[in-house]
């Protein structure tokens, strides 16, 4: 794997303003670098600032002070090198499985036939392809996250940027859409950058574990996982790894 990074985070702090007048400091003098085609899960407590990472890194929020570089050059608005998928299944209720995975393209004038074959080679990847003519509403949760992944790689970005993707699926489905998620990263080479909640999730995924402190979101620290895969959670080292993190996020841990 290439060392240099591909998104670079150099000194990112945000304050938001709030009803009061005040200012509420979200994110302080974050520093991180992402190496091409790893994978990296972001994990601390709720509210330390883990989504505002992400918006800021796709061009969706300002910094308030510092940046973040893509490939060198200043994330400013949203493009089609980040992709996107979100906790709630971000997808248009008025179009079908096909029609909301050629979206993008669609916007970017790919013609019809081109987007709606590439569609459907996408729904293949995530084993909705049966599904294509469905709307949202008929589709299970872990279905429409599917859809939703294979909305994001249609745009055929680089980097997928990922905020508890799973966050609202049941423990069965989550578990198996992990594995789906990892045998697409090692098919289609993509850094992936996914914010969970799940100690056990990040362990089992990621290449590298970036832990956050409580609010304002400090990088508390990064560690490498260094497990082959696939990872059994009943590994001594599984389990030692997430004691530790657990530890490492406890609120009485100072
Ligand atoms: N647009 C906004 N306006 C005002 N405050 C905001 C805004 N977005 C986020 N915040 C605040 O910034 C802090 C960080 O929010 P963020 O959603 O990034 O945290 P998080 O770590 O992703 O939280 P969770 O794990 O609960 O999803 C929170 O205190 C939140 O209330």
């Amino acid at each position: 794997m290439s060392d240099t990074p591909i998104i670079n985070i150099q000194g990112l702090s945000k304050s938001f303003a709030t009803k009061s007048g005040d200012q509420l400091q979200a994110l302080d003098d974050i520093n991180l670098s992402i190496r091409p085609r790893s994978f990296t899960c972001i994990v601390g407590p709720s509210g330390c600032g883990k989504s505002t990472i992400l918006r800021i890194a796709s061009g969706l929020e300002k910094a308030s002070l510092g940046q973040v570089l893509y490939k060198g050059d200043p994330v400013v608005k949203p493009g089609a090198d980040i992709g996107l998928v979100f906790q709630e299944y971000s997808l248009f209720p008025w179009l079908s499985v096909l029609d909301n995975v050629a979206a993008g393209p669609e916007f970017a004038g790919v013609d019809k036939q081109t987007r709606h074959r590439d569609a459907l080679g996408f729904l293949n990847m995530v084993n909705m392809a049966e599904f294509k003519d469905a709307f949202p509403h008929e589709l299970s949760g872990g279905m429409r996250q599917r859809v939703a992944i294979a909305r994001a790689l249609a745009n055929e970005p680089d980097v997928l940027f990922m905020d508890e993707p799973f966050g609202a699926l049941d423990a069965h489905t989550r578990i198996l859409l992990q594995q789906e998620l990892l045998s697409l990263w090692e098919m289609t080479h993509k850094t992936v950058v996914l914010v969970t909640h799940s100690v056990d999730e990040a362990v089992f995924l990621a290449d590298e574990i970036v832990i956050m402190s409580a609010r304002p979101g400090r990088i508390q620290d990064v560690l490498t996982v260094d497990m082959s895969r696939p990872r059994t959670r009943a590994d001594k080292a599984f389990g030692e790894l997430s004691e530790f993190l657990l530890h490492s996020l406890s609120p009485d841990r100072v």
